[in-house]
């Protein structure tokens, strides 16, 4: 078994199909093959920016493996691929109690991001209504569909965020500075991001953006992923201490802020990657507009207070007593930050409260962070 190819330039698709593009060649985030026809392949994410490697997964436990060690990451995207991989386990067993035990197993990979079960239980609401014969051929079209309809929601969000850029853009010359943390971007969706598609359809249409970027410790996603996203398109942007985001707000550095998230309230509250919440509450401080990006997949409308109910990822400690970068020889390894012995707490999200967010940026439009706004966008939800 080969599951793992190393990374080559075999998907290539017909120019201008996709928004994402890699040294010209236009990639989504997650693509079945297209010579095999039911294997899955991600870029996997632990590697960036060092180095762009293709994972080929061919078995549950390996999208189960990819979810939990984050090679595949981001809200939208931890969704679209679990999808695949209950159409991988299908493949190997396609009854009923299979398919339960399948999709339980891959619904816990990740707690946090309310994407991941929205898109298991869309699977199991097809599936159980099909034969077990046709369950595989179901499965991987149903998760075709998903993929399709985020990159569809993502552009229409990106829309909808181009007239605010467009609004400050206009009010006064030189560049629009938008801060952003995590990584909401294409690599973070199946296509174009959340909380960086408004940006990249500004910097298309000429627009002079600017992105101040959060590092996002531990993990940073904003310093290798959300830094080399923009870098490869071409989208002037700096990297930022994460603490160093108050201090740009007080001194007029920052027109808005744009994040992504992992889970919405059905009343506005928002979670996403860990420091999020104090950056909501420096912006709040100085009247700097803080925006959240989602698509509606994002929305868990069974709750209502995301401090007690969003339930909230503890990753490894390893993760803060440690950080990987490239050595002056160039090789990849991590180095211990703090003395032997000292523990490290990891709560990988926080809660932002709705009364910190300016406004959410759906598909459907833009509202205020309040029951009433998602319910005039989502009337069916209510
Ligand atoms: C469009 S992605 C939105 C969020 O999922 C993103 O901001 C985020 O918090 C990702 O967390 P991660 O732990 O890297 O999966």
């Amino acid at each position: 078994m080969f599951p793992y190819a190393p990374f080559c330039v075999f998907w290539f698709l017909d120019g201008g199909k996709y928004y994402m593009k890699i040294d010209n060649v236009s990639y989504r985030s997650v693509w079945v093959d297209a010579d095999d026809g039911w294997s899955v392949h991600i870029f996997d994410q632990t590697r960036l920016p060092w180095s762009l490697d293709i994972l080929r997964l061919t078995e549950r436990d390996q999208v189960a493996h990819a979810i939990r060690s984050m090679q595949v990451r981001g809200a939208p995207l931890i969704g679209a691929v679990a999808a695949y991989g209950l159409a991988l386990a299908l493949r190997c067993d396609s009854s009923d109690a299979a398919m339960e035990r399948d999709a339980a197993l891959l619904a816990a990979t990740r707690p946090t991001a309310v994407n991941l079960a929205w898109a298991i239980r869309r699977m199991l609401t097809r599936l159980r209504l099909t034969v077990p014969a046709d369950r595989v051929a179901a499965a991987y079209d149903e998760a075709g569909r998903i993929c399709d309809e985020d990159v569809i929601q993502n552009e229409a969000i990106g829309r909808q965020g181009l007239e605010l850029i467009e609004e400050i853009a206009g009010r006064r010359p030189g560049p629009v500075n938008i801060m952003t943390h995590c990584n909401a971007g294409w690599i973070a969706t199946v296509d174009w991001g959340t909380a960086l598609a408004p940006i990249y359809m500004a910097h298309d249409r000429g627009i002079d953006v600017h992105v101040w970027v959060d590092e996002t410790r531990p993990r940073n996603q904003g310093a290798s992923l959300t830094a080399w996203e923009l870098g490869r398109h071409g989208v002037k942007h700096t990297v930022i201490a994460d603490n160093a985001g108050g201090h740009l707000m007080q001194h007029g550095q920052v027109d808005m802020v744009i994040v992504g998230t992992d889970r919405v309230t059905r009343t506005g509250d928002v979670a996403n990657k860990i420091g999020t919440y104090l950056k909501a509450l420096a912006a709040h401080d100085n009247g700097v507009p803080f925006w959240v990006a989602l698509p509606s997949t994002t929305i868990d409308w069974s709750i209502s207070d995301g401090v007690k109910e969003i339930p909230i990822e503890e990753r490894s400690g390893r993760e803060v007593t440690h950080i990987q970068g490239r050595d002056e020889g160039g090789a990849v390894t991590a180095v211990q930050l703090v003395p032997d012995g000292s523990t490290a707490a990891n709560p990988a999200f926080d809660v932002t409260p709705a009364r910190l967010v300016t406004g959410l940026i759906t598909e459907r439009g833009r509202c205020p962070a309040t029951a009433d706004g998602l319910c005039d966008l989502f009337p069916e939800y209510v």
